[in-house]
């Protein structure tokens, strides 16, 4: 799905009017049905919850009116609080005039404020993607009050108070929603940990939006679901040999953390690779021959961390990093690594904190390599702290820019930044996930795909990153998000991956 700035949506909105010959009033209310129809579904009122609609004065209040008046309609207890301002939109207008005589129907102001109690609903119908300065004077206090009040909040598009693709000054006045429900495509905003607070849950309604224009519009965010990769991962054919799938070589591990070398080699035979030889010193030897047998060893002659890079020439792709530690011989492993590599590279965790403290290594990188830090370690990659979410993803475009990589940034939306500066949300995954050698799965996993010539950069990366949250979700109906470890992952990572599988026989 693609992420549209508020003036891509408007646009999109006005093309839908004129595409399907109906007024911005028609789709106000086809929003507000389809509102109507998600609250009493999800929220399931009785005939006498009450629910307050705060309606602010542009068609965000429009929306809010429209659903006042179809849940009076439907037999409910609505109660209309308006927000007075100077100017109000057209279609709030028209929605105003059409309120039911019956219905309570109030202004706002300090001294005049519900009571609203734990069993109440509070619908936030102020402000929404129109927002164009913080809340300040009256509506900044009814924002207060509400976050302050007991009640289950809905936000209708987006919590008041929130800019949909931009940050906010600390401390403005922003509502504090339970529920988000939206129109048709998500906003960068729902996406970012800083709003997390905000924007609780967040729900997507179709509303019939005009397909071909949301294709022709250009973006640069995407939210990954799973029709977004339909097609992605081609069937393995038929007459496949393990030379298909591609050879790959993991350096990984030292002593203490030759677990995270396990978990890695594990996730990259689950993710199909045809063939793997994994790295490790000495100390590896025995315990990665017993714990993953599939997978060929070939031991550094050092007892304890590598030291020495093998020769590259059988390998279809490198993954380097899990376990690995920062000892002086394996920055220099890494350093000819950078040099002499000819195929596909994913580096993680060690790998890219040598990078950051040998930052001269960065003008090494090949083109297309797969980088998967954490935000600890990109912002040792960059040098740089981040102010808040939105500068962190614009380093993350830069970065991909500047070094013509692909850049993973594991957090609860897990993102991938291209080198042309597109962004990618991954859409799978639960907190569950937030556990030692999650990252460790994650990069056996890219290896593998990243060995799979059928795959473009970009494709591997993307199915890569919704299979290991896909497994994470497979696996915590199982073990429960607290108890999912690492190698829980690993197990779901063939039915993860076989869900995203292109049928041989359909276009
Ligand atoms: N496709 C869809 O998603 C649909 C969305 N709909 C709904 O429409 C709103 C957007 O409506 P819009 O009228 O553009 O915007 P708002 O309702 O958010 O804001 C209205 C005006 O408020 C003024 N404004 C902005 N910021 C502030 C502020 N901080 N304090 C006070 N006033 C503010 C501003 O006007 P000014 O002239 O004062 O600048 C805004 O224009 C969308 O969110 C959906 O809910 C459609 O109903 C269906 C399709
Ligand atoms: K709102």
């Amino acid at each position: 799905m693609k992420l549209l700035s508020p003036a891509q949506t408007r646009a999109l909105d006005q093309a839908t009017s004129k595409a399907q010959g109906i007024t911005s009033l028609e789709l106000m209310e086809r929003a507000a049905t389809t509102l109507l129809d998600w609250l009493l579904t999800t929220l399931q009122p009785t005939y006498t919850t009450p629910i307050h609609l705060f309606c602010g004065p542009g068609n965000n209040g429009g929306d809010g009116l429209a659903l006042a008046r179809l849940l009076h309609e439907a037999g409910y207890v609505a109660h209309v609080w308006l927000l007075p301002a100077e100017r109000y939109s057209a279609d709030f207008t028209a929605n105003r005039h059409q309120l039911p005589d019956g219905i309570s129907c109030q202004e706002l102001d300090t001294a005049r404020l519900p009571d609203l109690p734990a069993g109440a609903v509070v619908v936030d119908a102020l402000f929404g993607a129109g927002l164009n300065r913080p809340l300040t004077g009256l509506a900044a206090a009814v924002v207060a009050y509400l976050n302050a009040a007991a009640a289950f909040t809905v936000a209708v598009d987006i919590p008041s108070g929130l800019f949909a693709d931009a940050a906010q000054e600390p401390d403005s006045a922003v509502v504090q929603a339970q529920y988000t429900v939206s129109f048709e495509l998500p906003k960068l905003a729902f996406l970012l940990p800083q709003n997390a607070g905000f924007v609780g849950e967040w729900h997507i309604l179709p509303i019939g939006l005009e397909p071909v224009v949301i294709h022709k519009t250009a973006v640069d965010n995407y939210y990954v679901d799973a029709a977004f990769l339909q097609g992605r991962l081609p069937a393995r054919p038929k007459f496949s040999h393990k030379g298909t799938f591609g050879h790959a070589l993991l350096l990984a591990g030292s002593r203490g953390k030759v677990g995270a070398a396990v978990l890695a080699a594990s996730a990259c035979l689950r993710g199909g690779v045809g063939l793997l030889t994994v790295r490790v010193p000495e100390v590896g030897y025995f315990i990665l021959q017993t714990t993953v047998p599939e997978a060929m060893c070939l031991t550094d002659p050092a007892p304890d961390f590598l030291t020495e890079l093998p020769d590259l020439q059988p390998y279809a792709a490198v993954g380097m990093g899990p376990g690995l530690g920062q000892a002086e011989a394996s920055r220099e492993v890494l350093r000819q690594l950078l040099h002499k590599a000819k195929v596909p590279l994913v580096l993680d965790a060690d790998a890219l904190n040598l990078l950051g403290a040998n930052r001269d290594l960065l003008d090494l990188l090949p083109p297309d390599t797969l980088l998967t830090p954490h935000p600890k370690e990109f912002e040792r990659l960059t040098g740089e702290p981040a102010r808040d979410d939105y500068h962190r993803l614009e380093q993350l475009r830069a970065f991909t820019r500047q070094r013509r990589c692909y850049c993973v940034l594991k957090g609860a939306y897990t993102v991938l930044a291209t080198p042309d500066g597109i962004i990618y949300f991954n859409s799978t995954g639960n907190p569950g996930m937030a556990t030692g050698g999650s990252g460790d799965v994650l990069t056996g996993l890219l290896l593998a795909l990243r060995a799979d010539k059928r795959l473009s950069p970009l494709n591997a990366a993307l199915l890569g990153l919704y299979a290991h949250g896909r497994a994470g979700d497979l696996a915590a109906r199982e073990t429960g998000e607290a108890g999912l470890v690492a190698g829980d992952l690993v197990r779901f990572i063939g039915p993860a991956l076989q869900e995203l599988m292109a049928s041989p026989h359909r276009l």
